[in-house]
């Protein structure tokens, strides 16, 4: 049971294939709304993970954002129902239940029925920690906090996690976003009600703080990631899942470019930056001279004048394969956490652009800790515009393959890379997860 978002359930999708893949005989049935699953009519599943549904209870996704609160609500109040009597209704009992850590109710649901619940949390662990911690920045008077007095300084008690600055902090912790912190809270709190914790991310992108977590809980967590379809890149394996022979123009495009030359830009599939600094962003990416391929939501008038010869819009691409690609050598991301792990797994350099939630969090893991990117911002987020001038040669000097910090941070994100494909690989830390996961629940075993 994914919360109904797009990067929430990309990775549980990514999740109930490799289960799949890893034991064919288990029946893996993908609950989500009426309106989801036409999103989703373009996915081939394997032929045991059932899509199932719910009527659409909670406000549409293409209006969401009009109302987040609202939202909020309706996931949290209408989706229960209609979940208990979907699970009254399949085939065959259920062995366990995975859902998002943000669906708090689902353990409740399980509890009462004795299925134990597997919860997903797919942000980093580091956010994770921040939240179940929160006790912490209260006592040590971290919260509340003016960010434009305090921001610089730097918190350095959570267990497992690098000083940090309190603008680094997840965006919820402040201003509007407060509405969102509690109920963020509160599903973090009942993560300790449920039998596993899964995380999205890898140990070996996060070691010390996924080692201080596992103090906390008396039941297994489990790294399993970088939860990205890894597993659908080469279209000869037998995991690939698509049947799509034909590549698309944007692959054929960047076919056709030098090495680590293209900057890939994208910012996310829900919240977007204001108009005024987006086309700042348009303006300076345009300028710099770099070749580029943009995703883009067809934000009004952003490329009314066309993007030039050196660039190509697309409104949405395989983000994974791109990143993948050898000509892209730079991704201009919004640090959702998805992308982050597609990055890392790629081993692409990243600028970092937070624009709200962890993303600001994910941007300081990107810069500060594994060294792989560049900030494009470094104050208060909306504080001021940064201009088309001040993009232009950011983006020229991060994609200067001749420049030393460059070639460093490039070394740098190979290493990163490496760590990735060391957990997936047979035996790695996630593989192995997974086998332990998979292995608990079938075994019945709750804790
Ligand atoms: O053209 C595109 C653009 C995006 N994507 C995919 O869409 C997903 C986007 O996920 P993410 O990068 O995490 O961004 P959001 O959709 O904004 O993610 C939400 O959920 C994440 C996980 O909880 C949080 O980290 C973010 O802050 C929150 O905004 C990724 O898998 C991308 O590969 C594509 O496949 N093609």
């Amino acid at each position: 049971m994914p919360y109904p978002g797009r990067g929430h359930i990309n990775p549980m999708i990514n999740l109930c294939k490799l289960m799949s893949f890893k034991h064919p005989d288990i029946v893996v049935s993908l609950v989500v709304t009426e309106e989801w699953k036409s999103f989703l009519s373009s996915y081939i599943l394997p032929s045991k993970i059932h899509l199932n549904t719910i009527p659409n209870v909670i406000p549409s996704e293409l209006i969401r954002a009009k109302d987040f609160p609202g939202f909020l609500e309706a996931v949290a109040t209408k989706m229960e129902a209609p979940f208990e009597q979907l699970l009254d209704r399949l085939d065959s009992p259920v062995n366990a239940i995975i859902a998002d850590t943000y669906l708090d109710w689902v353990i409740g649901v399980g509890n009462r029925r004795n299925i134990p619940v597997a919860s997903l949390w797919t942000m980093s662990a580091a956010v994770f920690s921040i939240l179940h911690n929160f006790d912490l920045l209260v006592g040590y008077g971290h919260f509340p906090i003016s960010l434009s007095e305090r921001g610089e300084e730097r918190v350095d008690y959570i267990p497992g996690i690098p000083p940090t600055r309190l603008l680094d902090f997840p965006t919820i912790f402040n201003g509007t976003g407060r509405q969102t912190l509690y109920k963020a809270l509160k599903s973090v709190s009942m993560v300790s009600k449920a039998q596993y914790l899964l995380f999205t991310s890898a140990y070996e992108l996060e070691p010390s703080v996924i080692d201080a977590l596992k103090l906390n809980f008396c039941f297994p967590l489990y790294s399993l990631g970088p939860m990205v379809p890894y597993f659908e890149l080469d279209p000869n394996s037998n995991l690939a899942t698509s049947d799509d022979q034909k590549v698309p123009e944007y692959l054929q495009w960047l076919n056709s470019q030098q090495k680590n030359s293209v900057l890939y830009v994208s910012m996310g599939s829900f919240l977007s930056v204001s108009s005024a600094q987006m086309d700042e962003i348009v303006a300076g990416v345009i300028n710099s001279g770099v070749r580029f391929l943009w995703v883009s939501r067809g934000e009004k008038g952003l490329f009314e004048d066309g993007c030039g010869d050196l660039g190509l819009v697309v409104p949405w691409c395989d983000q994974l394969r791109v990143l993948c690609h050898p000509s892209v050598g730079g991704f201009w991301t919004h640090c959702g956490w998805n992308s982050t792990l597609e990055a890392a797994f790629a081993g692409v350099p990243m600028l970092a652009s937070p624009i709200i939630w962890d993303q600001t969090s994910n941007s300081k893991k990107i810069v500060e800790d594994w060294k792989i990117g560049w900030r494009v911002k470094q104050g208060v987020e909306g504080e001021n515009l940064v201009t088309r001038e001040e993009i232009a040669k950011l983006v020229q000097s991060f994609m200067d393959k001749e420049n030393s910090e460059v070639i460093e941070m490039r070394e740098k994100a190979k290493e990163v890379q490496e760590a990735c494909q060391a957990a997936i690989s047979e035996r790695g830390s996630s593989d192995s997860n997974l086998d332990f996961f998979l292995r608990d629940i079938s075994q019945g075993q709750a804790k």
